[in-house]
């Protein structure tokens, strides 16, 4: 199915993503079963990128009694996930179903919610780690977070990964945005695609989304 065009973003319309991320969202959802929704987003999400901004080729293959036409896809071995911690973890391990030879990636950004959400709509973003494989030209980028709030992670995350030259395609992957933060991380960087399963209605005062789902890394994490 393909992805839904909308502003500054492209939507995963596919209906068991949306049905995951109905059970993501519900307040009566358990830890568990929501660490393991978002595994099985990230899976979906990844299998609707492959199915929408791969290339495919041609050719032919041979099975034990003949030879028939075949199609591939190309460049999966040219991938590479970003997982940023901490609430991306689980749906990293989804994405990894559909992209499994991918090089991997490792950011640790948070906000700091203490400090609140300046007037400028942004949040001072504490980066503790970065671990990232080369980037060449050849690769597709994924950078993975579930949330995409006021877009002052990523954009601060996107700087580290695209600092040392660009590859040749780069996505985010959310599973929850907010038209803030789209818009943003957009003018910052209007070359990366972002790929989301919903695009909600607003930030609170607090820049929590607005239905959202809370706060993705407590849920995951059982944390508060
Ligand atoms: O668009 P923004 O306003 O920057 O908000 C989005 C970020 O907030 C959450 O992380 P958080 O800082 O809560 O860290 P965590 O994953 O460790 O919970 C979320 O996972 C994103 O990284
Ligand atoms: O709504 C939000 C915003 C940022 N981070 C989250 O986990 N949830
Ligand atoms: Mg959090």
């Amino acid at each position: 199915m393909p992805l839904q065009e909308r502003e500054h973003a492209s939507v995963v319309t596919h209906a068991l993503a949306q049905h995951v991320l109905t059970d993501l969202r519900s307040v009566e959802t358990s830890q568990v079963e929501f660490r393991k929704g978002l595994v099985k987003l990230g899976r979906l999400c990844g299998y609707e990128l492959i199915d929408s901004r791969f290339p495919t080729e041609t050719g032919t293959v041979e099975t034990p009694l003949a030879e028939t036409p075949a199609t591939r896809v190309s460049g999966l071995d040219d991938v590479v996930i970003v997982n940023v911690l901490r609430a991306a973890t689980p749906f990293v391990e989804g994405l990894l179903k559909a992209f499994p030879t991918a090089r991997q990636g490792v950011i640790s950004a948070s906000r700091n919610e203490d400090a609140g959400m300046g007037e400028d709509g942004e949040f001072p973003i504490s980066v503790q780690y970065v671990k990232l494989p080369e980037i060449t030209e050849d690769d597709t980028v994924i950078v993975a977070d579930p949330m995409l709030a006021t877009g002052s992670t990523m954009v601060t995350v996107l700087d580290e990964i695209l600092a040392d030259g660009a590859p040749e395609s780069c996505f985010v992957l959310s599973a929850v945005s907010a038209p803030p933060g789209l818009q943003r991380v957009r003018e910052a960087f209007p070359e990366v695609e972002h790929v989301t399963v919903s695009v909600d209605d607003e930030l609170d005062d607090d820049g929590f989304i607005v239905p959202g789902l809370g706060d993705a890394g407590d849920r995951a994490f059982r944390t508060t």
